[in-house]
């Protein structure tokens, strides 16, 4: 049993719990239900530097990362650093994250925000909208195809983008349809936990032009930026790197600059 084998089976109990306390007619009364989203592949489509910023306290991979900053301080400085989107976390059990998170980032920011979660039921894409995301995350580890298929058109109804994510060819081939926006290669292998950017290289070509690809985890270095864009990801999702220093912002904002063409 993998990771995301163990993650997935107290997913299912937290999800079935609270469907039993807040029913989905609730969600639907949030203020945030019914507001317009902020498109992230657009965001990467017309961004220089194509990063969205994760705010990532803790991992199974890492423990401990960052338990002091306060998600709106670590918005408005990834914002401020000139980051396509943001990424949070609103897993609790293994990443610290929650919900709340995701409601006190809308608060703080204007840019297009990711629920990464996961997310195995049509009640999740809810809570996504009315806690105030953009965009959601599917892992094709985790999902059938007709999963893949019923829980993106449903999110595509609720006007939210999809970022689905993948780690190997097999995943790739079952999960591109229509419905998806956004298709990220994660390079962290879940057995051993390792990083490699060759993972994203060696699927970048599976990739159909029509999507927007992203590369995500153990990017920290702008040079692999640059090795990765070649390959055609106009988005890198980096959540550790910033994380983990004490100011995240500010780390984002010399990353960014350095990215940045010089005169
Ligand atoms: O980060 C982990 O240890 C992890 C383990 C199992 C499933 C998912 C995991 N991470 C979620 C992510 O996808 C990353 O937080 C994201 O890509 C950013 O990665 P990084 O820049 O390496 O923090």
């Amino acid at each position: 049993m993998n990771i995301l084998d163990r993650i997935v089976i107290d997913k299912r109990k937290e999800v079935d719990l609270k469907k039993s306390i807040i029913p989905a007619s609730q969600l639907e009364t949030s203020v945030l239900f019914n507001r317009p989203t902020i498109s992230l592949a657009n965001r990467l489509r017309e961004s220089s530097s194509g990063i969205i910023a994760e705010h990532k306290r803790r991992s199974p991979s890492k423990a401990v990362i960052n338990q002091k900053n306060s998600v709106s301080e670590v918005a408005k400085g990834y914002e401020s650093a000139g980051a396509a989107g943001m990424s949070v976390l609103t897993d609790g059990k293994y990443f610290g994250g929650s919900l709340d998170d995701l409601l006190l980032a809308r608060a703080s920011v204007q840019m297009p925000l990711l629920r990464k979660e996961f997310i195995i039921d049509e009640y999740q894409l809810l809570e996504a909208k009315a806690y105030g995301a953009d965009v959601i995350l599917l892992i094709a580890a985790i999902l059938t195809k007709s999963e893949i298929k019923a829980l993106s058109e449903f999110a595509k109804g609720l006007n939210l983008e999809v970022l689905l994510e993948v780690h190997n060819e097999e995943e790739l081939r079952k999960a591109i349809m229509p419905s998806l926006d956004m298709l990220g290669v994660n390079n962290r292998n879940l057995k051993s936990f390792e990083v490699s950017l060759e993972t994203s290289k060696n699927l970048s070509k599976l990739i159909p032009n029509d999507f927007i690809k992203v590369s995500e985890s153990g990017i920290s270095s702008t040079q692999a930026i640059k090795e990765l864009r070649p390959y055609g990801y106009q988005g890198f999702l980096i959540g550790e790197n910033f994380m983990k220093t004490e100011h995240p912002g500010e780390s984002a904002l010399q990353f960014i600059n350095e990215l940045a063409p010089k005169p």
